[in-house]
């Protein structure tokens, strides 16, 4: 069956192209078959709208025209042998639908999970109760985790199992993700399993996939931006300096964990950039959901169970009709309001770090991380960027820079 099926896509494909080169490229032009099939992007007997992919020749440039053009939603169909249909939406009102409002009508699905198994029964990957349970650990073990400082998570099981960790905490220090998870108290959390090793393993190669990919990208893509614009470097500078207490200035003493959450709490045009940097690139450039019942969604468009849903996020933060016409622009004002605080934007508009009750349980950490990591750097070194290097998005589960960024370091000695 699965063969016959592709031989007549291959036929169809293969007619397509011979309409395609000899008679409509021919004949119409170049320029008007591509407006046509973007316009309409044909559903293709057999072959759905796979065809308009290869007239898409911009990439996401056509796609981010294309999705706007539809008014934020379409059905992409795929060739009928395949299970390629997709709704795809950056509409924020379908978005807080989906993500808020009946979050309980839409899982990830069972595809996601043979998708990235590797996670295993972890966080990333389950829905219903197991979800529930590691969500409320993630909650109570986080607050320990941003505690503890420079403990690297290093296999440490057998250690912990068999000479038991300090369990007392007086002298203000606090455990590991990896040793709470161990002693995870299961009367609270009955269907974790902190016995077996294989959750413990899925456990933490969550966290650090879901922590160290997603933090070094934003900063990569931060550091490209900025050095593009060196008002923006120039306003951040300003922006640390003024803040900066004295006595961190004149390197009197160690700073301690209140004074540099206080401080960088300060850093409001900063914060601001680097949600742009996130709205233009985010980390986890798209969503994907599955309805479990039917439904209809606030743009109209129906939904089937057990149908596909994808929310590309990057596309989201490309659309003028949700950001404005200089919505191509990296303008960190956009996150500053009139009083000079920083501007609220809905997580169903500014999606990078997920939205509702699967949000990022690490945003936080996360900002204060980055924040952090940002200060030190300009602090002490001149950052340049290399010319003549093509800065340009790898588009994988994780967004990162192609060919990475090439930049010079210089260590500023007066610092
Ligand atoms: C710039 C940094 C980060 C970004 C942009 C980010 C973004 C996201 C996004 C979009 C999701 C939803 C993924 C999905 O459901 O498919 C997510 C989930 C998650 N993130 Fe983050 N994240 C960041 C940093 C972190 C950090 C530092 C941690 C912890 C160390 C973390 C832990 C998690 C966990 C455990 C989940 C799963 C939550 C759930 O499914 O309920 N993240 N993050």
């Amino acid at each position: 069956m699965a063969s016959i099926g592709l031989f007549e896509a291959s036929i169809s494909l293969f007619c397509f192209l011979i309409f395609y080169y000899f008679f409509i490229k021919k004949n119409c032009g170049y320029l008007l078959i591509k407006k046509t099939l973007q316009s309409y992007a044909w559903n293709w007997p057999v072959l759905g709208m796979l065809p308009a992919l290869f007239v898409w020749h911009n990439g996401i440039d056509d796609i981010i025209w294309f999705i706007e053009k539809k008014n934020l939603t379409f059905l992409f169909k795929g060739p009928w042998f395949t299970r390629m249909d997709a709704l795809i939406t950056v509409d924020p009102a379908n978005i807080h639908h989906i993500f808020s409002s009946n979050f309980s009508n839409y899982i990830k699905g069972s595809d996601f999970n043979e998708i990235f198994d590797v996670f295993g029964d972890a966080i990333f990957n389950t829905d219903s109760e197991l979800w529930k349970n590691q969500r409320m650990t993630c909650f109570s073990l986080f607050s320990i985790a941003i505690q503890r400082k420079g403990q690297s998570w290093t296999c440490r099981i057998e250690e912990i199992r068999s000479q038991g960790f300090d369990h007392d905490h007086s002298n203000g220090e606090s455990e590991d993700l990896l040793t709470s998870h161990i002693k995870l108290d299961t009367s609270k959390y009955e269907l974790l399993k902190p016995n077996d090793d294989k959750f413990l393993r899925d456990t933490i190669l969550t966290f650090i996939a879901a922590g160290r990919d997603t933090i070094s990208t934003a900063l990569t893509w931060f550091f490209g931006l900025l050095l593009k614009h060196p008002y923006v470097e120039a306003k951040i500078h300003q922006e640390i300096n003024t803040n900066l207490p004295k006595s961190r200035s004149s390197q009197e003493r160690p700073w301690s964990a209140i004074d540099r959450k206080a401080y960088l709490n300060k850093l409001v045009y900063l914060h601001g950039a680097l949600c742009e940097a996130m709205r233009l690139y985010p980390p986890v450039p798209f969503q994907r959901k599955s309805p479990i019942k039917s439904d209809v969604l606030p743009s109209g468009h129906k939904v089937d169970a057990n149908s596909i849903i994808i929310i590309p996020i990057y596309v989201l933060g490309r659309m003028r009709s949700v950001w404005g016409d200089d919505t191509l622009e990296f303008k960190p004002e956009r996150w500053i309001s009139e009083t000079g605080g920083l501007r609220h934007e809905p997580s169903f508009k500014f999606l990078a770090f997920n939205s509702g009750p699967r949000t990022c349980p690490g945003k936080h950490l996360a900002m204060t991380s980055m924040k952090a990591i940002i200060v030190e750097i300009l602090q002490h070194y001149d950052v340049k960027l290399i010319e003549g290097q093509k800065i340009e998005p790898k588009p994988r589960l994780v967004l990162q820079m192609n060919h990475g960024l090439r930049v010079t370091l210089t260590k500023k000695y007066s610092s």
